[in-house]
Parts: structure tokens; sequence; C-alpha cells
């Protein structure tokens, strides 16, 4: 019978928000490269830095685990990656499931990163049978029919969806059925799961909407910017009449978004 699978993240239970759950990982990748380094003890403003986070926000997040470092000395490194570590449960080994083994899960499995941090990947599953039994990163790939056995045979509770968006939900049915409690969703989909469940999504094509919306904004305000330098100095040299590039009032003029 599954053993991981009744684990729930202390960090709910401990009242933790949310929000400091999801920098937790951004601490404890800095700490680990510290800790890598045998540096010893830790600021809370280097340590705010190499993590991306406000420093007063990472005092804040510390709190709540108990930990508030010693004044003049900083945190130790090893005890907090420790106690990092066992807040989001990395302690102990998770057996993962990958669900679908085209570019992307073939790419997921590939990728070394998920083992060193407790994430074994245990199976990886498909629906076409022509993979059956091929291996990708030295795991044989098994078809979907054997689902269920698969995550009862390893207690399985986190179940990582690379199908396309159309398959994606009705794979996510099986996964929860058959007793998977986390998902981590590559599929362009929403899903749909029952209470008790938890679905991450992960969307690099959101990413680089979200980023494109930056650039788009600082393009805008480069351009704001050059024409409020440039709107009297500018319009002289290029020969036109300061007047004309005015209101009629002489205010500048405003800039159109590129
Ligand atoms: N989140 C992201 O940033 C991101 C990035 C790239 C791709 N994607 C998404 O990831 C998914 C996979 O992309 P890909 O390029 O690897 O596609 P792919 O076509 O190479 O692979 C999809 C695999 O899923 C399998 N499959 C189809 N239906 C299945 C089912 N019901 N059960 C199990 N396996 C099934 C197929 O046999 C195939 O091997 C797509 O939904 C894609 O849009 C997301």
């Amino acid at each position: 019978m599954a053993t991981g699978r009744t684990h729930r993240p202390a960090t709910r239970s401990r009242g933790i928000p949310e929000a400091t759950v999801a920098r937790l990982p951004l601490y404890l990748r800095a700490l680990t490269a510290l800790s890598e380094r045998s540096v010893p003890t830790v600021s809370s403003e280097e340590l705010a830095a190499a993590a991306g986070v406000n420093s007063a926000k990472l005092r804040k997040d510390f709190s709540y685990l108990g930990s508030y470092g010693t004044r003049g000395v900083g945190y130790d490194v090893e005890y907090l990656v420790y106690q990092i570590s066992r807040e989001l449960g990395l302690t102990q080994d998770w057996p993962v499931v990958i669900v679908g083994i085209g570019n992307l899960g073939a790419a997921l499995a590939n990728y070394g990163g998920f083992a060193s941090r407790g994430f074994r990947v245990a199976a990886l599953i498909d629906a076409d049978p022509a993979m059956a039994g091929k291996p990708v990163a030295g795991i044989p790939v098994q078809h979907t029919d054997e689902l269920e056995k698969i995550i009862d045979d390893n207690g399985v509770s986190i179940g990582v969806i690379a199908t396309p968006a159309g398959a994606a939900q009705q794979v996510c049915d099986r996964l929860v059925a058959a007793g998977v409690t986390s998902i981590l969703n590559f599929a362009p989909t929403v899903l749909s799961v029952p209470d008790g469940v938890d679905v991450r999504k992960v969307d690099l094509s959101i990413e680089l909407q979200i980023l494109a919306f930056h650039e788009q904004r600082k393009a805008g305000e480069e351009a704001a910017a050059a024409a409020a330098d440039g709107a009297g100095p500018v319009a002289t040299t290029r020969g036109e009449s300061e007047s004309a590039d005015k209101g009629p009032d002489g205010d500048v003029p405003a800039v159109m978004p590129a």
C-alpha cells in the first residue's frame, strides 16, 4: 500500500502563509549554494540578496520557522538548510511519476535536479503503445494501462502531467483516483481537482507573455523619456520649429506607445 500519499506538507498545519512557502525554495537554493562553499553563517541581507527577496520579508518568513538568527552573526547556514528542508518535506524521498513522455516529459525525466532534491522519478507513463518498454533516462516507459498499479506499487503522491492539453484532465482524474494528491501540470489547460488535491501549473509561455508586457512598458517609458529629454533640442536639430512639437499651450505632446 502507498506510504507517501497520506503525508500532507507540514507547512499547512503549522500555519505558514502560502507566499512564505513559495519563497522557501528560493532561500533553500541560495543556502545550498552557500553550504557547498562551506560558508558557516549568513546575514539576512546577504541571504535576501542571494535569494532575490527583500530582507525584511526574509526575516518575517524565517520567524514562521522559529528561526531568528543571532545578532551580529546571522543565520547558521547548515541549520537553516535542515530547517527549510524539513518544512518543505524534503527530508524524505518523494517518488514522482511523469505522464506523457514526449519532448517535454523526456526532458524532465532526464533532468538530474529532481533526484538531487529528493524527487525520485519512480515511473514514466505514456499512452503510445510503441513507447512501452523503451528506456528514457534509463527508465523503461510504461503504458497508461498500468497507471493505477504503478501509483499504488510505488506509493506515489506527486504526478507530473506533460501530455497534450486535450488529454490532461483525463490523466489528472486517473492520477487522483489512484491516490495522487499533488499534480504539477505542464499542459496548457486548467485542471479541476477535488478538495485536498494540490495543482501547480508551469507555463513558460505565460512567463514570456509577462516579460513581453514589461518589455513593452520599458520601451514606452524609454520613448517617453527620450521625447521629454529631446523635445526642444531634437525638434530644433531636425530643423523643425520648437513650437511645432508642442501643443497649443506649449505642452510637450503625448508620446504614443510604440
Ligand atoms: N508548461 C510549459 O512551459 C510547456 C512547455 C512545453 C510544452 N508544454 C506542454 O507540454 C505538453 C507536452 O509537450 P511535448 O512537446 O512534450 O508534446 P509531445 O507531443 O512531444 O508529447 C506528448 C506525449 O504525451 C503522450 N500522450 C498523449 N495522450 C496521452 C495520455 N492520455 N496519457 C499519457 N500520455 C499521453 C503522447 O504519446 C506523447 O508521447 C503539451 O501539452 C505542451 O503544450 C508546456
